[in-house]
């Protein structure tokens, strides 16, 4: 059985204080359920988000982190300052990231293969841009993020990787690609992990979906077969809704 997983990428969103309430009101509310739930606040609330949910069954990861083992690269937060205060869960290649602070498909592969041998585990995020899909060229973008991102590492690696395709015009939008947009999508990528390294390693790979994913939507969007989970924005930012969309399983 594939790994489910619901995420609230919390974004440059919430002080310290607003952290703490948030995770206790989640903590608290929280069902008991096989689908692993992960909080990704900033990086000057990581630690205390990882002390507030010791033993509460609640993943804290980060939202990026930089390539390099440690220098003068001012700014910045390498992995095994992450893990040494335990956390062991990065995001990368998110579209902001892309967008605003020209991360590319090279530098990613970089970061992925750093993480990697932090053992970390990586949320890998990609997905087309309106104009794509517009073209028709979705699958093709799709398609290349994911061959020059993740497709030089192993086999074994994958063990380590959750992929989340977010359409970057279903980000923040209020648009969400529809259930069957999704799962087409979902299908697709699976197929092409397939095609590379394998039924065994397709079939156990948690692919979650992210764009403006809501108590009223994740229902559906989750019980598509290829869809394994969702990558929340705006809507983890409130324990209910968040836990609504948890209860989308
Ligand atoms: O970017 C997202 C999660 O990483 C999705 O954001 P929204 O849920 O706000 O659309």
């Amino acid at each position: 059985m594939r790994k489910t997983i619901v995420a609230g990428n919390w974004k440059m969103h919430k002080t310290q204080k607003e952290t703490v309430a948030l995770l206790e009101e989640i903590s608290s509310k929280k069902p008991n359920t096989a689908t692993e739930i992960i909080v990704a606040p900033t990086f000057v609330n990581l630690s205390k988000a990882v002390e507030v949910t010791k033993g509460k069954g609640i993943t804290v990861a980060a939202q990026n982190m930089h390539q390099a083992e440690g220098g003068a690269f001012t700014g910045e937060i390498a992995a095994s300052m992450l893990t040494d205060i335990g956390v062991n869960t990065v995001i990368l290649g998110h579209s902001e990231r892309r967008a605003y602070f020209h991360e590319t498909d090279a530098l990613l592969a970089n970061k992925v293969n750093t993480a990697l041998k932090h053992e970390m585990r990586v949320i890998f995020c990609f997905g087309e841009e309106l104009k794509d899909r517009q073209q028709n060229n979705h699958f093709n973008i799709v398609e290349y993020q994911l061959r020059d991102g993740l497709f030089h590492l192993e086999k074994k690696d994958w063990a380590h990787i959750v992929l989340a395709y977010e359409p970057v015009w279903a980000i923040g939008t209020g648009e969400t690609a529809s259930p069957e947009q999704a799962q087409e999508m979902h299908q697709f990528i699976r197929s092409l992990v397939e095609k590379v390294y394998g039924f065994e390693i397709a079939d156990n790979l948690t692919i979650l979906y992210g764009g403006s994913v809501k108590p009223d939507n994740a229902k559906e969007i989750f019980s598509k077969p290829d869809v394994d989970g969702g990558l929340i924005g705006g809507a983890a930012l409130k324990a209910d809704d968040f836990l609504a969309i948890v209860n989308g399983f």
